[in-house]
């Protein structure tokens, strides 16, 4: 598809994202409601603004644009994805769907004007779980699908609760279920693909048949702490000994399960944390991922028995807490993925159905509404890091899928 006059593209709008919340060394962090979120979000809406869509911010601080459509009052037609990232993340995650929104919304205008059915990008407030031990706080209160029972007193590494955070960027704690949307028919999600599959079966798009579900933890080992050099070895009740062995069989008991589950300890702190003092407490985290939920929840007792195992025997012991639970996606619509199909094969595009061992915005979608999501590549399967990479024309492939795709949807023709 070709548009009339001054493009927008949207490398160009990732990069001028990419510029807000990058750390000294490299990488983005951008976490929910602290200043580079709340620029981007600015910078978001200005862009929109200039993309010619109108744009609104709801309680929470989901920002979107709309493009009317001459039937007002049928369901709107949604894509986008996340603003916020991981801590020393990469530019693309998340970002790119927001940024391919934009850019397809703004050619759609420019090409054909108004449509028939109204489209919208959003940009979702918070989706990685990065600040608060909560995650899709954008779709999951628009979407209605997450309980948030309790979430606004939740605390970051900092203290500071999501209640005081929200009110510190201007939002009003309360009103985060305002955000509920009942009137869309179709949520498609461009995103990075965050793996290998792509590169390594040389496909250009991948079409998203299903996400998987995961659980995420929080491990409080509780020891004693002492004195480094006159506690015998015998006698000491160290929560990091213990720790460090949970985390070995941990790594072995998923190689062991095989299968595709995958189970993660990303972040450790230690307490008190001095060279010559035993650790008296660890908090370590728990990713565990699989497509199906019994897996991950047979996986999940497993471990919890072999850890309270493993604390017995060092004398300290063990608490888990779990702060969230994700049930693997229903299928993406299957209607949405044929289209997809054809149009990757009308433009020449090798693609390839694919799921997702990354959660996403869309799954969450794909339980009230029609979903799809668009994977483009990632070099060398990097993602959250900096070194997450897609090349522009791998972006402008996906941008030019998913405007095909709305293209459809909204102004009810077909194929372009
Ligand atoms: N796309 C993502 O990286 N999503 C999630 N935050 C995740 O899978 O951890
Ligand atoms: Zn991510
Ligand atoms: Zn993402």
């Amino acid at each position: 598809m070709e548009a009339h006059g001054e493009r927008l593209h949207a490398a160009d709008i990732l990069s001028q994202l990419a510029a807000i919340g990058l750390e000294p060394d490299g990488g983005i962090t951008r976490l929910l409601y602290d200043p580079a979120w709340r620029q981007a979000q600015q910078a978001v809406a200005r862009i929109m603004g200039e993309a010619g869509l109108s744009v609104s911010t709801d309680a929470i601080g989901n920002v979107y644009g709309k493009l009317e459509g001459t039937d007002r009052d049928a369901p709107s037609f949604v894509t986008g994805s996340h603003i916020d990232s991981v801590r020393f993340g990469g530019q693309y995650d998340g970002a790119l769907g927001i940024a391919a929104g934009i850019a397809a919304l703004s050619k759609l205008k420019q090409s054909f004007g108004q449509p028939r059915r109204t489209l919208e990008v959003v940009s979702f407030c918070e989706e990685e779980g990065s600040r608060f031990p909560l995650a899709y706080w954008g779709s999951g209160n628009v979407t209605g699908c997450k309980p948030f029972a309790g979430s606004l007193e939740a605390a970051d590494a900092q203290g500071v609760s999501l209640r005081e955070a929200m009110a510190g960027a201007g939002y009003d704690p309360s009103a985060h279920r305002d955000c509920r949307r009942t009137d869309i028919e179709a949520f498609v999600e461009l995103h990075i693909e965050q793996g290998a599959v792509l590169e390594r079966e040389q496909r250009e798009i991948g079409i998203v048949n299903a996400i998987f579900g995961q659980r995420r933890y929080f491990v409080d080992v509780e020891g004693r702490s002492d004195h480094a050099g006159t506690t015998p070895m015998q006698m000491r009740e160290d929560a990091l000994a213990a720790a460090a062995e949970m985390i070995v069989r941990l790594r072995k008991a998923a190689l062991e399960t095989g299968d595709g589950l995958v189970a993660t300890v990303g972040m450790l702190e230690v307490s008190p944390g001095i060279a010559n003092v035993i650790p008296g407490n660890v908090r370590f985290s728990l990713d565990i991922r699989h497509r199906e939920e019994t897996a991950i929840e047979d996986f999940c007792d497993r471990t919890f028995l072999s850890f309270s195992a493993i604390a017995a025997q060092h004398r300290v012991t063990a608490r888990y807490t779990c702060w969230l639970s994700e049930l693997p996606s229903p299928p993406m619509d299957a209607e949405l993925r044929e289209r997809l199909a054809r149009i990757c094969d009308a433009s020449g595009y090798a693609h390839l159905e694919i799921s997702s061992g990354a959660g996403h915005d869309a799954g969450l979608f794909a339980r009230i509404c029609k979903a799809a999501m668009i994977f483009v590549p990632s070099r060398g399967g990097i993602s959250h890091s900096p070194l997450e990479y897609t090349a522009p024309e791998e972006i402008e492939r996906g941008c030019d899928v998913l405007t095909q795709l709305l293209y459809q949807l909204a102004y009810g023709e077909e194929g372009l």
